[in-house]
């Protein structure tokens, strides 16, 4: 089956130095796969190759076979590629509810319009407020936005990505900044996606716990290389992996 993304020789310098050297991956269909490595390593890097944030010196990236290397992260977005908590349309003074509810608009296409058809309205709100439970976060589908925790603040923006039909979900450090009581349920949304298996998954995340219990697969990064891919029981018997950083991880790790 046609891999949903494919990176060839991806690069990019930066003056001097380069961050992501010549990575070229493939992520099957409804696959989890985790992005590893020590500080600097090159992974939030690489994301911004993928989500069109920055352009690579060099180096290829496919999505479901078509080449957007060149594509603007809105039209990547409209592909069905989505990253996590960069979403700058959360509107902070809307509730919850609304905010999940104009995301899965937005998917279907339908505009705002006092003369929307009442039927299509209630049909996306209880849309919305399926992907709030499915995140968690249906207590608060009335809260105001802005007053929301920071851990739900995230929930909110998963639930946003999917109802905005994401694909692929591009997470990146998703229990960054977040409080030790706030990581299990993150984690357990994270879970819940990954056991419903229609979307595909790529995680950087410094937790080796957390990527161990979840990924199908891991790719290490290592000084912008491409140093090791396959199943977690493959990379932490690797001796490469071991003598070259994974103990650093595993300090890194909180
Ligand atoms: N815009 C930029 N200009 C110059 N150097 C950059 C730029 N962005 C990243 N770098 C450099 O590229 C390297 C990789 O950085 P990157 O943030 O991708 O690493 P990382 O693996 O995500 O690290 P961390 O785990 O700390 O987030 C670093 O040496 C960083 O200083």
């Amino acid at each position: 089956m046609q891999p949903i993304l494919e990176t060839s020789d991806l690069t990019i310098a930066f003056g001097g130095h380069t961050a992501v050297n010549e990575v070229s991956l493939q992520v099957p269909k409804q696959h989890f796969k985790s992005i590893i490595g020590p500080n600097g390593a090159g992974k939030t890097t690489f994301f911004n190759l993928l989500s069109g944030q920055l352009k690579p010196t060099k180096g290829q990236v496919l999505f479901n076979g078509a080449d957007i290397t060149h594509l603007p992260p809105p039209a990547r977005t409209r592909l069905g590629m989505g990253r996590s908590f960069q979403i700058t349309n959360v509107f902070p003074s809307l509730t919850v509810l609304e905010n999940v509810r104009l995301a899965a608009q937005s998917a279907a296409g339908v505009r705002f319009s006092m003369f929307a058809r009442a039927s299509k309205y209630k049909q996306l709100e209880e849309e919305a407020f399926e992907l709030l439970e499915r995140v968690f976060l249906s207590n608060k589908a009335d809260a105001i936005a802005k007053n929301l925790a920071h851990g739900e603040k995230r929930k909110l923006e998963i639930a946003m990505l999917l109802a905005l039909k994401t694909e692929l979900l591009l997470l990146d450090e998703p229990t960054a900044g977040i409080s030790i009581e706030e990581v299990p349920a993150i984690l357990e949304v994270i879970r819940g996606i990954k056991d419903k298996r229609d979307r595909t998954i790529l995680l950087i995340e410094h937790k080796m716990e957390m990527v161990l219990d979840l990924s199908d697969s891991l790719t290490v990064l290592f000084n912008g290389r491409l140093l090791a891919d396959g199943t977690p029981h493959e990379i932490m018997q690797n001796e490469l992996v071991q003598s070259a950083y994974l103990g650093g991880i595993y300090d890194d790790a909180s």
